[in-house]
């Protein structure tokens, strides 16, 4: 609820003429609070199209405020934002609170506690008391406004404050600013030097100004999901960035010399920042530490500096490397060496492209589901996408954006997915109850100038929590006005939303979605082909080889990244025979790489068996660790089950139900010599792995039972 202010302070702010300021007298006392929260209308719309009224005056907490004029406007936080009232209007007809809005322009500021501006495109003349016209605008609820505040030019400003305003002096310093350039978030570009006098409350003046930005600020636009080839090279950031410590240095400067005007007594804190003392230490003492007689002797001892074993270098000898023509197609074959295009995946290029772009650009907020079996190029046609928007937006073609990718496999915990994405939009590093809450914030409360925010959540299906928070808010963060939050969502399984959330949460995110579907022999041959260019004189792979590798590959799974490691088996194989890699020797590769004694053993487990072995896999990759707590592994358990789709609900619970067997399930599997179970019968035994995951992972592949979590 907002303060009532005095009729004297509010004249004060506005210099309003006082039959306005009288007209507040008049006002209905029922309606007050509707009056000091959200306003009330003083006269009749002078305009009203496709359902909406649209009015030249409110009249806020017993202030004027009309087209035009310049306000503060509440960012959620302790912060605030300024802008100018373009428009005020109510959406619907009825009275009730909460519908009256307005439309602002912001002006950036200059010197903020979350700076609109990225720090490396501050400009060094930049005061602490100056804001920037920007090419934003926002409509919001007339709640948020706080008061008016006075835009000078340059000139009018210094003529009135010749110091600078303080930003210790509060009541100044949020109703005072000078204009002195525009800015082009998007393209973080500035305008030359303006007299602001003569844009100043006159709004068709500040549109012109505005489409002149657009116009000039602003490169044409590249045609619409045109692909630019390649990777764009990382664009190297001055590490001379200006950020909170300027702000910090110039808030002071004018501090400094504000103070100095009104007292010529250096205070203690000017005079500790101006001349550097050595830092001194801070000792801690406990309590009843020093000298007592009760205390424990101190242990005494030296700690020994960390000593690191140097490791023997293996050299590479590059000259090798070059002369083995067999090496180099194994290079180009590793599933870590990223082709400058993509093949067979330019449809699901286009849509995945088209959606983030048009969101970017209409600054909305968006959810795209992905779905497909592993090996199937997701994770690499998303990097490709965003690494083409990237460019774009460095070209000035687009408007920049955050890019957040969190990987379900590498995070501990699913909420750590919070903490993550806080810190890529601001850099803060926060608890994951924290970042929630500061995002949930964030999320429902307007920002001018707030830029588009793209998440890429790889392997969502270890993201799923037992009340399913995490998704639940990933996914209903987009669809808040506000949010500006593009959710990349990929998952193995088409139906994982609606299985995780329930029906009627899954149906109102209204998720686009984007299937990959496995490739065929023919995609397959043309993906190892196009990595082969390279070599391709050496006509190391007949062609006839690569197409029994496609065929094979695409009759099990469809998988490329199975199509590509069986193709640098065989690669090894030729060079040890100093041939060239034929459909024998593929039949070889897979043989080996499928019939090998353990690869048995591993298939013909039972299913829970499988299932717990998978268990083991993902927390030793969550983790880090190779050991995992019994009741780790069976919580893993639980989940896996949950998420899977080929065992239906009633057979899950009978699943659950057994769980207690998970003793007999892991004592089974270490006599079996695949794992290393602790000696004891309780939940707190540690279990490692006694082969290679990736043994586990070969073996699991293709096993139709364990679809959706191998
Ligand atoms: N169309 C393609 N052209 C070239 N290489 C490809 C193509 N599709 C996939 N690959 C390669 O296959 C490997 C696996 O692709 P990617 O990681 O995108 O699969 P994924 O669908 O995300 O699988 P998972 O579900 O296991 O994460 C990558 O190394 C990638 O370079
Ligand atoms: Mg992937």
């Amino acid at each position: 609820m907002g303060r009532r202010k005095s009729l004297r302070s509010q004249m004060l702010i506005r210099n309003l003429p006082q039959e306005e300021l009288d007209s507040n007298d008049e006002s209905d006392s029922s309606d007050i609070d509707e009056e000091q929260v959200h306003g009330i209308w003083i006269e009749k719309p002078f305009q009203t199209e496709a359902g909406r009224s649209y009015y030249r005056k409110l009249q806020k907490d017993g202030i004027i405020y009309r087209l035009g004029d310049d306000i503060t406007v509440n960012d959620g936080d302790s912060s605030f934002y300024v802008g100018v009232i373009t428009k005020l209007y109510d959406k619907a007809i009825t009275k009730h609170s909460g519908e009256k809005y307005y439309e602002a322009i912001w002006y950036s500021r200059a010197v903020a506690k979350r700076m609109e501006i990225k720090p490396e495109y501050l400009l060094p003349d930049r005061h602490v008391n100056e804001v920037y016209l920007s090419c934003g605008r926002d409509e919001n609820p007339t709640s948020s406004i706080i008061e008016h505040c006075n835009i000078y030019s340059k000139e009018e400003f210094f003529k009135r404050f010749p110091q600078g305003i303080p930003s210790k002096k509060k009541d100044h310093f949020a109703r005072n600013f000078f204009v002195y350039r525009g800015v082009h978030l998007k393209v973080n570009k500035y305008t030359e030097p303006l007299n602001w006098s003569d844009y100043s409350h006159n709004l068709d003046k500040i549109e012109d100004l505005l489409v002149e930005m657009e116009e000039t600020l602003r490169l044409p636009k590249k045609k619409a999901g045109s692909r630019g080839r390649g990777r764009p090279k990382k664009r190297s950031v001055s590490k001379n960035v200006e950020g909170d410590n300027d702000e910090y240095e110039l808030i002071k400067e004018v501090e400094s010399l504000s103070s100095d005007d009104a007292s010529p007594v250096v205070s203690s804190s000017d005079e500790e920042y101006g001349t550097p003392r050595t830092p001194r230490r801070k000792i801690k003492r406990s309590r009843n530490a020093s000298g007592s007689a009760m205390s424990t002797p101190r242990r005494t001892g030296y700690k020994q500096p960390l000593q690191i074993t140097p490791l023997p270098i293996r050299m590479l000898s590059m000259k090798e490397f070059q002369n083995s023509p067999h090496r180099k197609a194994r290079a180009m074959l590793h599933v870590s060496a990223i082709p400058n295009t993509l093949q067979c995946r330019d449809n699901e290029f286009t849509t995945i492209f088209t959606n983030l772009e048009s969101a970017i650009e209409e600054e909305t907020g968006g959810c795209l589901y992905i779905s497909g079996t592993p090996g199937t190029g997701k994770t690499a046609t998303v990097h490709e996408v965003v690494w083409n928007l990237q460019e774009m937006a460095r070209e000035g073609q687009l408007a920049e954006f955050t890019f957040c990718e969190i990987n379900g496999m590498k995070v501990t915990n699913a909420n750590q997915a919070y903490s993550s994405l806080w810190e890529s939009l601001t850099g803060e590093r926060v608890t994951p109850l924290h970042a929630m809450e500061l995002l949930d914030n964030r999320f429902n409360h307007p920002s001018p100038n707030r830029c588009s925010c793209v998440v890429l959540m790889d392997e969502l299906d270890q993201l799923v929590t037992n009340n399913q928070k995490v998704l639940y808010n990933f996914f209903n963060w987009p669809s808040l006005p506000h949010s500006r939050l593009i959710v990349i969502a990929v998952a193995n399984t088409m139906d994982l939303p609606e299985r995780i959330l329930s029906n009627r949460i899954s149906s109102r995110l209204g998720l686009s979605r984007v299937p990959f579907e496995p490739y065929t022999h023919n995609q397959l041959e043309t993906i190892i082909a196009s990595r082969l260019e390279e070599v391709k004189d050496e006509e190391l792979f007949s062609s006839d080889a690569i197409r029994f590798a496609a065929r094979k590959v695409a009759a099990v799974s469809g998988d490329a990244r199975r199509a590509l490691d069986i193709c640098r088996r065989s690669s090894e194989l030729a060079e040890s025979k100093d041939g060239k890699v034929t459909p024998i020797l593929i039949h070889q590769a897979i043989t080996e790489m499928t019939a090998s004694p353990l690869q048995r053993v591993l298939r013909d487990l039972s299913f829970m068996q499988k299932v717990f072995l998978c268990a083991i896999v993902n927390r030793m990759r969550r983790s880090g660790f190779a050991e995992s707590y019994v009741y780790e592994v069976v919580d893993e358990v639980d989940r896996l089950i949950k998420s899977m789709t080929t065992i239906d609900a009633t057979e899950l619970g009978q699943i659950l139900q057994r769980r207690p067997e998970f003793h007999y399930i892991l004592s089974s599997l270490s006599e079996t010599g695949v794992l290393y179970l602790e000696n004891k019968s309780s939940r707190n035994a540690r279990v490692r792995l006694a082969i290679a995951d990736d043994e586990i992972k070969l073996a699991f592949r293709g096993d139709t039972e364990l679809r959706g979590i191998a």
